[in-house]
């Protein structure tokens, strides 16, 4: 029962590479509070465990978004459906995304944030998807892993819903 799973980065490798990225990001923010905002749900498990290497001092908070579509496919107009609990105003924000893949709902939600007047804003992804990209003006200021173009699960990231827990990133086997 249930589907067969190909591992494609382990735990231990996510892991590793997550203190990396905490690492790089703890020194650019040094003398510095980190304002950590995670893009519900798929970002919650990185976000988690990013927050958790980093050895500035870190505040969080949590917004869901989701894209008017056409179809399947995502128009890149991005709805609020949850909200920042704080304003970012003159904040260091740092976005924690689980994948960017068209890159449509990066590149609107970041021009939401810009305009709110942070005082930086840098965006980081546990993976990427450049083949998979649809416009140009999305800056990826800190990736985990960048993957080929299949449909990967785990460590936040679904399938219909389910796999989220999953501890590494896969890929659902088809027969
Ligand atoms: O680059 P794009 O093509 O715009 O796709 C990326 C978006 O898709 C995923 O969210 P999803 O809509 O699956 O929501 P979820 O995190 O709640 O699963 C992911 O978390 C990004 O927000
Ligand atoms: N779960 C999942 N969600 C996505 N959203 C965009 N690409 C992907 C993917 O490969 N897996």
């Amino acid at each position: 029962m249930g589907d067969k799973i190909r591992v494609m980065y382990s735990e231990e490798e996510v892991d590793k590479r997550i203190r990396e990225l905490g690492e790089q990001i703890s020194k650019r923010y040094e003398g510095k509070t980190v304002h950590m905002i995670c893009v519900l749900k798929g970002g919650v498990f990185f976000m988690c465990e990013l927050a958790k290497r980093i050895t500035v001092p870190v505040t969080m908070d949590f917004m869901s978004v989701s894209s008017y579509g056409a179809g399947t496919k995502s128009s890149g107009i991005v709805k609020i459906v949850k909200d920042l609990d704080q304003s970012i105003e003159g904040r260091d924000v740092l976005v924690v995304e689980d994948i960017i893949d068209s890159g449509r709902t990066l590149s609107h939600l970041m021009k939401i944030l810009n305009e709110r007047k942070p005082s930086s804003i840098c965006l980081c992804t546990l993976l990427d998807k450049p083949d998979r990209r649809e416009v140009d003006d999305v800056n990826v200021d800190y990736t985990g892993f960048q993957v080929p173009d299949e449909f990967v699960v785990g460590y936040g990231l679904d399938y219909d819903q389910l796999y989220r827990n999953l501890p590494y990133v896969g890929v659902v086997e088809t027969e």
